[in-house]
């Protein structure tokens, strides 16, 4: 069993060319089984290719003493084998609740991040990680469960760009056991891999076994599908990097994109330039999701020559004329200025001199109507035509204000509103296709209210963006 690993995991290496000779590798090191045995392995391979090797712990501080213990036992481990030993930590919650991401999120981040600067202090070429065959499988059903795409289903790299390495994602994590019981290896336990709490667990533990027991041979199934997903997406990702610089030599600044050169292209290809050029401009891709890549290309498409969609982190997208632009500076109206609200389940937008934050699903009953307000518009989900749109006044619209049976002329709502005349250009409208359903801060549309039927609600918040400056 002792030979058979090493020599799977060797080879697994070699095939993917994951580490030449003289490589500084530093292992990141957990105190759990998979990335205790991978310590463990590439210790015992090290001499014969030959590399050098340093362990790196971060202590997420999550798990109180049992936190520490770890730390202690890895620090350990690493002076056994008389290897380099670097320890970090970081207050994850807190980074979680700046950010507004996950703990899990949080903890990743700030261990790829330590992992960073130890690599580049101490010039580690590579940096190994123990991800098992198991955990590609589990990440496979969580992101199909997320609704993720071909990207998201073709798994983790053996490889990454940044030199990140997995020599372990060849191996079922049974063999990684078998191995560590018959070596007589100690590693750590965690207790929170048994808990039900979290979305994974529940994946291993009662989704997974439920799978097999329909097709044993699922997971072969998966790491099939997966490489060929990987093979299309290395050709994909080519051509979109082909056709980005193409692109970019092609318009005036940058970052931008010329709308018919990204709308000439097919479009499983205009997806992905647009995620490799957010991504060029500095845009988190982890953030990044299906929608927002859908209203960008739409912001593209459609035939009115301005607008903008937000992005993640603060940047924004603008259409201007034949140009997309990424950008993070502030939004400069024009009159034909329009604003999507990308996300359908929720987020934040800033336009038209107001933050614009959103809300849906929110059950009708029983809900809590006292916090209504002017600045607060509560509306029937299900009168909506999503993503809904945000612009200013244009000569002739029309809306139904609550309350009246017939529709009235903007202007006119304006004048019995007694609207100053110098305002009116600047109240944002929100529209459900080409219906106008709020006038922010006056009135909502009959069309959109809740009734006895409301089953959920959609609540948007506009809030003048002074109000937050200090
Ligand atoms: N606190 C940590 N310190 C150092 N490396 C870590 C830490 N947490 C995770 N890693 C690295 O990231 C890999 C994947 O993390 P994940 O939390 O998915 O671990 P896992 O599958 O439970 O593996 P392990 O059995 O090694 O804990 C680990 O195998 C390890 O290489």
């Amino acid at each position: 069993m002792t030979t058979t690993l090493s020599k799977l995991v060797s080879t697994y290496i070699q095939t993917h060319r994951l580490i030449q000779p003289h490589d500084r590798v530093l292992v990141g090191v957990s105190g759990g089984p998979d990335s205790t045995a991978l310590l463990h392995l590439l210790h015992r391979l090290a001499p014969g290719w030959p590399i050098s090797l340093g362990v790196a712990h971060f202590d997420h501080k999550l798990r109180g003493a049992d936190s520490q213990d770890d730390a202690a036992w890895v620090a350990k481990l690493a002076e056994a084998l008389k290897l380099p030993f670097f320890h970090g930590e970081g207050d994850v919650r807190r980074h979680a609740q700046q950010e507004k991401i996950s703990v899990q999120m949080a903890a990743r981040q700030l261990r790829l991040k330590f992992f960073h600067t130890i690599r580049q202090r101490h010039h580690y070429h590579k940096l190994a990680l123990g991800h098992t065959a198991d955990d590609q499988l589990e990440l496979f059903f969580l992101r199909l469960l997320r609704g993720s795409g071909p990207e998201g289903l073709k798994g983790m790299w053996p490889q990454s760009p940044t030199g990140i390495i997995r020599p372990l994602l060849g191996t079922p994590k049974t063999r990684i056991l078998a191995w560590l019981a018959s070596c007589q290896l100690p590693f750590r336990e965690d207790a929170s891999n048994l808990s039900r709490h979290y979305r994974r667990n529940q994946l291993r533990l009662d989704l997974l076994p439920q799978l097999l027991s329909y097709n044993p041979r699922l997971p072969a199934a998966v790491e099939h599908l997966q490489a060929l997903l990987q093979e299309q997406e290395e050709y994909l990702s080519q051509e979109a990097a082909i056709n980005l610089d193409r692109l970019k030599t092609a318009a005036a600044a940058c970052p931008s994109l010329p709308v018919d050169g990204l709308l000439a292209l097919p479009p499983a290809i205009q997806r992905r330039v647009l995620r490799l050029a957010l991504a060029q401009a500095g845009v988190d891709l982890n953030r990044l999701t299906f929608d927002h890549v859908e209203a960008a290309r739409k912001l593209a498409q459609r035939p009115q020559p301005a607008g903008e969609i937000s992005l993640p982190g603060g940047w924004r997208l603008v259409r201007q004329y034949s140009e997309l632009q990424f950008t993070k500076e502030s939004p400069v109206p024009t009159p034909w200025s329009e604003f999507i609200l990308p996300e359908q389940g929720g987020g934040m937008l800033n336009a038209l001199g107001r933050t614009f934050t959103w809300t849906s699903e929110l059950p009708a009953e029983n809900y809590d109507f006292s916090s209504a307000h002017p600045s607060i518009a509560l509306m029937d989900q299900q009168r909506l035509d999503f993503p809904l749109r945000l612009r200013t006044f244009r000569p002739g619209d029309r809306f139904q204000p609550l309350g009246m049976t017939g529709v009235k002329k903007l202007q006119d709502f304006f004048v019995d509103a007694k609207v100053p005349r110098q305002e009116r250009p600047f109240i944002p409208l929100l529209l459900s296709r080409e219906q106008i359903i709020w006038v922010v801060g006056y009135r909502l549309a009959e069309t959109v209210k809740i009734t006895a039927e409301t089953h959920q609600i959609f609540k948007v918040e506009a809030r003048a963006i002074r109000e937050h400056t200090p």
